[in-house]
């Protein structure tokens, strides 16, 4: 495995330091938690045992967000991508299935501690600091996050972006044959982002505003799929997408189709663990683990 030099309480600790104490989530701050279902499709037991696509249609809460831990940040504002969707499928056994997804394929650094770092470097490169920032030169050393921070999009509507789990799982299906998989959700209102100088006309609320006027009048579909590795792909290195090229399977499909009853309850008590593990589903990346323990705490301080 992949040695560790910072804990998952300093991490969330990095993340108050570069965006600002306050009793919120420490990151993705800012987001509009929405109610749907999930019906699987028949290709994914192809590839895991996992009962979920055994159970038809399941009711299911996901959260659209900024990325910054920043509580009002304005939705055009630079930290406000990439946005971010998490969603918790309620299966009939009382499990929960739940992922933590962002815009962009591929996340910043490879590891924990280097997001550390990076965050640290944030923080220290704000305004009124002198150039080359401490950020800058790093990124001058480091060409994939420099890669990263330069093809960030700003989708025209959470309903218009694709999703990426970043992090690859583990299946295995019922014949006890195993891949690596991520996975991604593929809006069905096609994607669509926009160019700077759109942006710039957006008010500081607008994704916000108006995926809840979406969906007051017509649901709003993701299809999920897993991509499938192939040799050589990177496992354990968030950092580095997989070719375009590689197998897409098709594992179901999300509709939103409303807000939760008391929005302000909803998104306090909600919790996502994108790194749990399940019969035919294990995460293979350490920075899942890591992020199972270190969400719990931004949980705990937020309550
Ligand atoms: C070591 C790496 C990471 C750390 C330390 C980290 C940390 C955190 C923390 C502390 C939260 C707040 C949890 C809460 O209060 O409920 C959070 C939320 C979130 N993270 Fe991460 N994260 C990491 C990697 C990622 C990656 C790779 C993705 C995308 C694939 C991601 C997407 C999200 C999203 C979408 C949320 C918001 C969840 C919600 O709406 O409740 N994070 N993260």
């Amino acid at each position: 495995g992949i040695e560790q030099k910072e804990s998952p309480q300093d991490l969330v600790n990095a993340l108050h330091g570069t965006f600002g104490a306050h009793h919120a989530r420490a990151v993705h701050t800012k987001g509009v938690m929405v109610v749907g279902t999930f019906v699987p499709a028949k290709d994914a037991r192809s590839i895991t045992k996992a009962s979920v696509f055994e159970m038809g249609k399941l009711p299911v809460v996901a959260r659209f967000s900024l990325f910054a831990g920043v509580p009002d940040i304005p939705d055009t504002a630079n930290g406000a991508a990439p946005t971010g969707l998490a969603i918790k499928i309620k299966a009939k056994d009382g499990t929960e299935y739940d992922f933590a997804t962002d815009q962009h394929n591929g996340f910043v650094v490879a590891t924990s501690d280097e997001f550390a770092n990076f965050l640290r470097l944030v923080g220290e490169s704000g305004p009124g600091v002198a150039h080359p920032t401490p950020l800058e030169t790093f990124l001058n050393t480091h060409p994939v996050s420099k890669h990263f921070v330069e093809t960030l999009t700003s989708p025209a509507s959470y309903a218009t972006a694709t999703f990426f789990g970043i992090n690859s799982f583990k299946w295995t299906n019922a014949a006890g044959k195993s891949a690596f998989v991520r996975y991604r959700f593929v809006p069905r209102a096609g994607e669509r982002y926009l160019r700077p100088e759109e942006l710039k006309t957006m008010g500081p609320n607008y994704l916000q505003d108006e995926i809840v006027a979406r969906i007051a009048k017509a649901p709003v579909e993701f299809d999920w799929y897993a991509q499938i590795a192939e040799d050589g792909d990177k496992i354990e290195d968030p950092s580095i997408a997989w070719p375009e090229s590689r197998k897409l399977v098709k594992l179901g499909t999300f509709t939103f189709d409303r807000l939760p009853a008391d929005k302000d309850v909803a998104d306090k008590q909600t919790l996502f663990l994108p790194g749990t593990s399940h019969p035919g589903i294990d995460p293979a990346d350490p920075m899942l683990t890591f992020r199972n323990h270190t969400y719990p705490i931004s949980f705990g301080e937020r309550q």
